[in-house]
């Protein structure tokens, strides 16, 4: 039976340097199990195309491969440049305008048409990821003039962020429910909502979608202070949580990056919901071949610290090696998961020693888990509809591969992100889990050794109980049951 070499899911940005149907391929041979789009960059037709050609090429390469609509939310960009890259330096003079203009060293446009009322002398604005550092001189009319403080690069449609400054702006915009459109006619799998605050971004997104008839898979993008504030709330309404390091890293100082992503992975990792672990992974992969020791120590890092999926972002949307990069990724994975040790049970379970004691879910993920430390499976087959149960045995980090067998596509795809889960889909529900899967085993070759099986109620046997069964795969009475 083929499963990959890594447990950790591989998310790339597909932009120019990873869009034709030979790169895609290449891509998804490589590790990629998720293909994102970030919909800040790139119009509808251009999207489109790519979403055709990202699902011809996992066809043509027979692989499962998630789409994610990455929604634009309220960030503010810089407009277009008539010639680029510019170069800022210290002490330049530079006015950004709401003005619709084609930028150049002395005046630059800006999307918010509320910014000049927002700033104030002495604020400070930051481009280009934090990169870039200005401070507001004055006001006046639509023209803000600034002094560079921290000079470098810029190019096109590079991201403006106000730490400190509320817009009063909600995550969920118009041009985003525009984009969710899209994502619905397209059937994207999962969508991730930028700059969300509360819970109720992600229930605007929801609710949202649920008008369309749409029910995608919806990332929360953890990348603003206030966010963290309300982490239980957001991963409560979410299906998936992001560490976007990028914005996030301008938002908080940058020295408090690494406890914000091990906060959110833990907690993540407690409610049994994804975390993806993004920017800057490799950067230096934009231009190189070979990433810094620095980089492949914090993939190393966040795979040893409990994230389901690590991402690329310019590295495959505009780098150099987009295959390579997502190659270093699969490598660093498959070399780091054996090393980790078993998510120590406290951890994982620790919140849910509530009053109320655990519910049969948690009992039953519980003793999957005391199972696999005290015998040694070859999997943990888990039939499936939400995708919660595989979800909640995933969040262990079993040394084994859990597999999730679903009837729905749906479900099939959002598990793409859950780290270790292989899901397959199946024609149907059914009553004889037991006899189907050993079966299913067999046909693959395997005709020894343990498996677990554990299921909740089913719709086909909903008075089902919660339970856990050991298969002996090559015991004779085992085989009378087939
Ligand atoms: N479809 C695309 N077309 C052109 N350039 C793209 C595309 N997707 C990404 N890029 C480029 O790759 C860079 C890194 O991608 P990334 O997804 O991190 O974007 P970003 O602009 O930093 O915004 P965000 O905070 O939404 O991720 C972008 O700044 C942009 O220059
Ligand atoms: C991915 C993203 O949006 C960020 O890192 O800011
Ligand atoms: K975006
Ligand atoms: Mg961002």
């Amino acid at each position: 039976m083929h499963l990959p070499d890594h447990k950790t899911k591989i998310v790339a940005t597909i932009g120019p340097a990873s869009d034709s149907p030979e790169m895609l391929i290449q891509l998804i041979r490589a590790g990629m199990n998720i293909a994102r789009l970030n919909l800040s960059h790139g119009d509808p037709t251009y999207h489109s195309e790519v979403i055709e050609r990202i699902r011809e090429a996992a066809s043509a390469a027979g692989r499962r491969v998630a789409i994610m609509g990455d929604l634009p939310g309220p960030k503010m960009r810089i407009g277009d440049l008539a010639q680029e890259p510019i170069e800022l330096q210290r002490d330049d003079l530079v006015t950004l305008t709401t003005d619709d203009i084609l930028g150049d060293k002395e005046r630059i446009g800006i999307s918010f048409p509320d910014l000049p009322g927002a700033v104030e002398p002495e604020d400070r604005l930051y481009l280009n990821d934090g990169f870039i550092l200005m401070k507001v001189v004055s006001v006046e009319g639509s023209d803000i003039l600034c002094r560079v403080r921290v000079g470098g690069e810029l190019t096109s449609r590079k991201g403006l962020n106000l730490p400190g400054i509320d817009l009063g702006i909600s995550a969920f915009t118009p041009e985003d429910r525009e984009w969710l459109r899209f994502a619905a006619e397209h059937r994207l799998d999962a969508v991730s909502q930028s700059f969300v605050a509360t819970a109720d971004d992600i229930r605007a997104v929801r609710g949202a979608a649920d008008e369309m008839g749409y029910a995608p898979f919806i990332i929360a993008k953890i990348e603003r202070a206030g966010a963290l504030d309300n982490l239980t709330e957001i991963l409560r309404a979410a299906d998936g949580i992001m560490v976007a390091r990028g914005d996030l890293g301008v938002e908080i100082p940058i020295e408090r990056i690494a406890v914000a992503q091990k906060h959110i992975t833990d907690l993540a990792n407690q409610y049994g919901k994804p975390v993806i672990t993004a920017t800057q992974m490799l950067e230096s992969m934009v231009t190189y071949r070979r990433p810094t020791r620095a980089e492949a120590t914090d993939v190393a890092n966040a795979i040893l610290g409990g994230t389901d999926c690590v991402m690329l972002s310019a590295e495959s949307a505009v780098g150099r090696y987009p295959v390579e990069s997502v190659a270093m990724l699969a490598a660093i994975a498959t070399q780091v998961e054996p090393e980790r040790s078993k998510q120590p049970f406290v951890r994982t379970m620790g919140s849910f020693h509530g009053s109320d004691g655990m519910n049969a879910v948690d009992l039953i993920a519980a003793s999957v888990y005391h199972t696999i430390n005290n015998s040694d499976p070859q999997f943990v087959l888990v039939p499936t509809r939400s995708g919660s149960t595989p979800r909640n045995v995933a969040r262990f980090r079993p040394p084994v591969w859990i597999i999730a067998f679903s009837p729905s596509e749906s479900t099939c795809q959002s598990l793409q992100f859950s780290y270790g889960i292989e899901a397959v889909q199946v024609d149907a529900d059914r009553s004889d889990w037991s006899r189907f899967l050993r079966q299913w085993l067999r046909d693959r070759g395997v005709d020894s050794g343990l498996a677990l099986l554990t299921q909740g109620p089913t719709v086909e046997n909903p008075c089902g109980n919660y339970r856990m069964e050991i298969l002996e795969l090559g015991r004779e009475s085992g085989d009378a049951c087939l």
